[in-house]
């Protein structure tokens, strides 16, 4: 038997206002799972080495963990229980004493267009605001006529990049969207058109791997497929030696018992793509198929395209 934990329990988080709400959303799910009291569970927020330099792309900053280290160190120093953080943003090579206890129940995974109805709708020459490479290519393979305007900033700050014309139009999130309450801003592209990034929509909670009281805590607020999902998003982007940084994109979705994983790489003016899909069949490791799809992606790519991986 665990004993256990001590209360409260110490939930870390980034500051930002969507961390915040990923923050409050964990916390509501775990009191309804443990019939834990309000005071049971302290939000703690710390700052990321991401969260301090907003003045640059994040591809260039080159640091690695940039929405993890300062929250890794606080787990190992004690100072916090758990952490939770938007699955986008986490390493798929992780320090090997922490753990992934839970997955959330996935929200949409779509992006969404603020500034027109459509892709097809933006006018000629279209500004973009973005500072996510896999958006900044995939839509100059959609539309070679836009213009990409490095955006970087919380959600508020894109927002108001497009309400005072700064760009015309900008993507973000449809999960983050309606976290913040901005479920009516956008409008959501189909993924047929706009491949998610890997892991988008989901929330993770991670803890020390050896708090086994706490993992069995947090193991009751996992949703095994969208935990499934995740893992197979994790292995392809491994695979790929690619991350949240890189002009990749990446889904798996379960329907009727068969996870169907779907990915696409892009060069970063969007001139050059591979998108390949593989499904799962009974018996499969979704881990080994979507490993096997990067590597069907790499075979199918030009030399352009392959020489953006590390292979
Ligand atoms: N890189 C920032 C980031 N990380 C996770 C989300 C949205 C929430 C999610 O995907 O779960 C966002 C903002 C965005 O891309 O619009």
């Amino acid at each position: 038997m665990n004993p256990p934990p001590a209360l409260p329990l110490r939930l870390g988080t980034r500051g930002s206002p969507l961390a915040l709400a990923q923050a409050e959303l964990t916390k509501a799910a775990l009191i309804a799972a443990h019939g834990l009291d309000p005071a049971d569970i302290l939000i703690v927020p710390v700052k990321t080495t991401g969260d301090k330099v907003q003045d640059r792309p994040l591809a260039e900053i080159g640091g690695k963990a940039l929405w993890t280290k300062e929250l890794d160190r606080a787990l190992a120093a004690g100072d916090i229980d758990f952490a939770v953080h938007s699955m986008k943003d986490v390493e798929t090579i992780r320090p090997a004493e922490i753990a992934i206890a839970a997955i959330l129940p996935r929200a949409d995974v779509r992006d969404r267009l603020i500034g027109a109805q459509g892709v097809e709708d933006l006018s000629e020459g279209a500004r973009i605001g973005t500072s996510s490479p896999r958006r900044a290519a995939q839509m100059l393979a959609l539309r070679p006529d836009c213009r990409i305007k490095t955006l970087r900033g919380n959600v508020a700050t894109r927002l108001a990049a497009v309400e005072t014309g700064a760009v015309d139009a900008t993507l973000l999130a449809a999960a983050g969207l309606d976290r913040l309450g901005h479920g009516e801003i956008g409008a959501a592209i189909a993924t047929e058109t706009l491949l998610p990034a890997a892991q988008q929509g989901a929330i993770g909670i991670e803890t020390l791997a050896e708090r086994a009281e706490i993992r069995a805590l947090l193991g009751a607020l996992d949703d095994q497929a969208s935990a499934l999902c995740v893992a197979a998003e994790r292995a392809f982007l491994f695979a790929l030696g690619a991350d949240c940084h890189s002009p990749v994109a990446a889904l798996a979705e379960i329907a009727d018992g068969v996870m169907t994983v779907r990915a696409q790489i892009l060069t970063p003016d969007g001139s050059d793509a591979v998108a390949r899909a593989a499904s799962a069949q009974a018996g499969d490791d979704p881990e080994k198929i979507a490993q096997d799809l990067a590597v069907t992606l790499y075979e199918g790519a030009s030399p352009a395209l392959r020489a953006l991986f590390a292979w």
